[in-house]
């Protein structure tokens, strides 16, 4: 069962050009500047459909960089390639971005505090449907059908994450480990074919980092989506990613499987070698000792 597969929802969204032959996402000699900081130093990668990927890397590494800058969210900082199912995006906005299938959560949730859970998950979902504002005027039954079905689909992903209790609490009134887990499904509700996690499973207790868990591992059942998942917790990336990218100073300095990355001297020594700061990789209560 796949709960929350976003292709086994009632309603559809036109789905973005996705040619056969392309990767979902390419990125080739991706830079990005701050003034004098070089966050992103020349990363290249590839992920196919389907794929889950653990990005990894010591603090400052660049991991939360690579995100905002597919995300669009850099502006004129990057260069280099993005490319979307074979179409450039490096110069595309934000919401451009997300409609073409990208969705993304945060480190910290920016979640509308005044709003509801349920409002939260569906947020922004007319305008990813393509619901213009006269539209919306001159159809009202449309609409209303559309949100009727959006609630439904918002309520069944909320149950399905063990959250049905919390949908009419207003957000701004939720504990850090609940606010995270509904970042998480916002994104979700929006169907991306590439979906963004920065760092799910930060600051959360052990029964909702399984609870996190669950949500990757039954997306990946999906073979139209593709994952990328920044991650402290080695045990986290063991059990989503099936493939890992350790970065460093801004580029990829080994990948494989998880174990070959965390085992790797490049790796070893990049996350050694700040053994005196936060370690980048964190062994949590989840980690499986083989
Ligand atoms: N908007 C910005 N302006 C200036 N410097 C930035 C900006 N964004 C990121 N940086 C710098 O770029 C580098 C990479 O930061 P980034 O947040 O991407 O690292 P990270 O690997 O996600 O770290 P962490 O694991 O601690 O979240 C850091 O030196 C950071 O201070």
């Amino acid at each position: 069962m796949n709960g929350y597969s976003p292709t086994r929802t009632s309603t559809s969204r036109p789905s973005p050009v996705r040619p056969e032959s392309a990767p979902t996402l390419h990125i080739d000699n991706l830079t990005a500047r701050f003034g004098g900081v070089t966050a992103l130093n020349g990363l290249t990668a590839t992920v196919q459909a389907g794929e889950a990927i653990g990005v990894v890397g010591p603090n400052g590494a660049g991991k939360t960089t690579f995100l905002n800058a597919i995300s669009g969210l850099l502006g004129r900082a990057v260069s280099g390639e993005i490319e979307l199912f074979g179409r450039s995006i490096v110069r595309e906005s934000p919401v451009r971005i997300a409609k073409r299938g990208v969705a993304r959560s945060f480190q910290h949730p920016p979640l509308l505090d005044t709003a509801t859970v349920l409002e939260n998950v569906v947020v922004g979902s007319h305008h990813a449907e393509g619901f213009a504002a006269a539209r919306q005027i001159f159809t009202p039954w449309r609409v209303r059908q559309t949100e009727r079905a959006e609630h439904v689909r918002a309520r069944a992903l909320l149950a399905r994450a063990g959250l049905s209790s919390l949908q009419h609490r207003e957000a701004g009134s939720l504990p850090y480990g609940a606010r995270k887990q509904v970042d998480i499904l916002r994104a979700i509700f929006h169907r991306p074919a590439l979906l963004l996690l920065d760092e799910p499973t930060s600051g959360l207790d052990i029964g909702e980092q399984r609870k996190v868990v669950d949500i990757i591992q039954d997306l990946r059942a999906d073979p139209s989506v593709s994952i990328l998942l920044v991650e402290h917790h080695m045990d986290v990336v063991r059990q989503c990613a099936s493939r890992v990218l350790g970065v460093q100073a801004g580029r990829v300095i080994a990948t494989g499987t998880p174990d070959e990355v965390f085992e790797s001297p490049e790796y070893r020594e990049a996350v050694v070698g700040r053994s005196h700061q936060r370690s980048g990789a964190q062994v949590g209560p989840l980690e499986r000792r083989d």
